[in-house]
């Protein structure tokens, strides 16, 4: 602290200009092609590179997916790397539908062992790069521009010589990157990439991907997007090109230089799942189609178990993808915080409404939930973990637990009631409560004080009584009728008024419940003040006198027992 500030070390971006741009008016409309390049990028930037079993995991996991652009390793720099890429076309493992590409430097010697580890691929692609940018010309490789310039042609016929000679019937795809593409001078790009188009002569059926790496990411994203919205508008062969961008998110903003990058002209987007990749990462694939899906946009690509696909991910990078992770993290559906809680649970109820009035199911209504930009359950995620319970938490968030682990669909004012004994016991452990432990503190407060056997079967004529069932009418006749209208004499010599009696869990204005177990909650009026019971049995009317008697216990009615059972 207190340090001189190292702000004057640094100096502002030089955008590219670009005032009459189109692509903010433009909206994505189609998924671009995609590569995946976990298997290089990816792989070159780990602690402990992918042993050949977690390369295959990935590869696998990759086509699954259904990526069928996918770059497996750079075969000169390991032995591990070649041997896997040899493992791939020799034990015939590439889908018919994916194509694999290599990565290999502008160098004589290195670009004829990566064309040799190609032999016998029926497709593949040789991906050349060398960096342009003026710091790299001139720190890392003491070169002019036309030296620069010359590494990439060159490189680009020794790999069509070594080719020729190596990969007959194979069909070759190339793709040249001019690496450090957002810090190079755009006409410079543009000579080395139209040079190198000279020798690989695109046309028709013989297409060239160029790759614009944002190599270190360096500025926002609109100014990537003009750059890249420029070459769109300058480059030769514009049919036969295929203008693809390598992000990286050195600036956080990986994703979104992607998007607007696409606005402008990009078709062809390489990533890494969940943003591995060199420094802050390469731009997260799952991000960037998942995005798509919420926008209404067929990525292409299976995201229907995010949790399998980062359960491979993890163990193939031996790394973990972060709770907060946009679609994946483990909490990125989950609400601890009451408000939230409550529209979700709101969300819900109304979604619920709304297919029945449409006579769809839920999944095939569209998706507009409070604080869920997804339907988790899209992703194979499940709604269990989308409301979880801390000090934080308020009456909707409970009232969810219970009824989306628990199937107890407590009334409002019982919501309220049990909130704050859940508020309580929080506070004081300040941690978070499981779904069991919220359903234990509910048995606690209201079930066990409950006696199990109620008196049923008391003789008499056949009566009719009406207890309010969620605010329609449940008709209950016969004994049962005697036993809950002598309940109600008792209660009354006490001073208690059974106000409203609340049954979920069966259909209103049935006869007699149907399924196993019935919730009946009680709001009475003891004395003035309302205190909420609830019981729980196979039988309604045994419910019933639990939920009452439950009130009463909790009122601090001790002799109700005996109330009860003398009925
Ligand atoms: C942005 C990216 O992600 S690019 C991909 C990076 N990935 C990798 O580098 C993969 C792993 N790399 C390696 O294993 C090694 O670098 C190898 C095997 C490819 C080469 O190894 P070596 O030649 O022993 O070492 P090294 O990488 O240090 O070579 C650097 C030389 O290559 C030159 N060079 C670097 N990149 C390129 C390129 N794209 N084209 C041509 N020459 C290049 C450097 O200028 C330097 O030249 P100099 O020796 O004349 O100064
Ligand atoms: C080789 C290129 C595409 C690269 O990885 C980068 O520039 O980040």
């Amino acid at each position: 602290m207190g340090a001189t500030p190292s702000v004057q070390r640094y100096s502002a971006f030089t955008p590219v200009r670009l005032p009459d741009r189109t692509w903010p008016d433009r909206t994505i409309e189609a998924a671009p092609r995609w590569l995946s390049t976990d298997l290089r990028d990816g792989n070159q930037s780990l602690v402990n590179p992918m042993s050949p079993a977690r390369k295959l995991a990935m590869f696998e996991l990759l086509v699954r997916m259904g990526y069928k652009e996918i770059e497996v390793g750079f075969p000169v720099a390991s032995q591990d790397d070649h041997d896997f890429v040899r493992m791939l076309i020799e034990e015939d493992r590439i889908p018919d539908d994916v194509r694999i590409s290599v990565l290999v430097q502008a160098r004589d010697e290195l670009i004829r062992r990566t064309v040799e580890s190609l032999a016998g691929a029926p497709r593949a692609t040789i991906h050349l790069y060398n960096a342009t940018a003026p710091l790299f010309r001139r720190v890392v490789f003491g070169m002019t521009r036309e030296e620069c310039k010359d590494l990439a042609v060159e490189g680009t016929r020794l790999m069509m010589k070594y080719a020729e000679a190596t990969l007959a019937g194979c069909d070759l795809g190339f793709q040249y990157s001019p690496e450090l593409f957002n810090e190079t001078e755009p006409e410079f790009a543009l000579e080395v990439c139209e040079a190198v188009m000279d020798v690989w002569q695109p046309e028709p059926g013989r297409e060239i991907i160029l790759n614009f790496p944002t190599t270190v990411e360096r500025s926002l994203p609109h100014v990537f997007a003009d750059q890249i919205e420029w070459l769109d508008r300058n480059l030769s062969h514009r049919e036969n090109v295929c203008l693809s961008i390598h992000p990286h998110n050195d600036r956080g903003t990986g994703v979104a230089a992607s998007e607007l990058a696409l606005l402008a002209g990009a078709q062809r987007i390489e990533g890494c799942l969940f943003g591995n990749g060199e420094r802050a990462g390469n731009v997260c694939l799952v991000t960037l189609g998942l995005n798509m899906l919420t926008h209404g946009v067929d990525p292409k690509i299976d995201f229907s178990d995010i949790t399998e696909i980062r359960r491979t991910v993890e163990y193939c990078n031996e790394m973990q993808v972060a709770p907060r992770h946009p679609y994946g993290g483990d909490l990125v559906y989950t609400a601890f915080s009451g408000s939230h809680q409550d529209a979700i649970k709101k969300g819900f109820d109304a979604l619920a409404v709304e297919a029945a009035e449409a006579g769809v199911e839920i999944d095939d209504m569209p998706w507009r939930m409070p604080y869920l930009p997804i339907d988790p359950k899209d992703v194979g995620r499940t709604y269990e973990a989308v409301v979880r319970i801390n000090s934080q938490s308020g009456k909707g968030g409970v009232a969810y637990i219970l009824s989306a682990w628990h199937g107890l669909n407590l009334p409002k004012g019982l919501q309220a009631d049990f909130a704050q004994v859940v508020q309580g016991r929080a506070d004081g452990s300040g941690g978070e409560i499981t779904p069991s432990e919220v359903r234990a503190m509910f048995d606690d407060e209201y079930l066990s004080r409950t006696e199990p056997t109620v008196p049923l079967g008391i003789g008499g004529r056949p009566i009719a009584t009406t207890l309010y069932v969620d605010g329609a009418r449940f008709r209950v006749t016969g004994a049962r009728a005697d036993a809950i209208r002598t309940l109600g004499a008792r209660l009354a010599v006490w001073n208690v008024d059974v106000q409203v009696v609340h049954r979920t869990g069966v259909e209103t204005g049935a006869e007699e419940p149907a399924g196993a177990e019935v919730a009946v909650y009680a709001e009475c009026s003891i004395e003035g003040r309302t205190v909420w019971g609830a019981g729980l049995d196979a039988d309604v009317v045994a419910a019933s006198f639990a939920a009452v008697r439950s009130a009463l216990a909790r009122a601090g009615q001790s002799s109700v027992r005996e109330i009860a059972l003398a009925g």
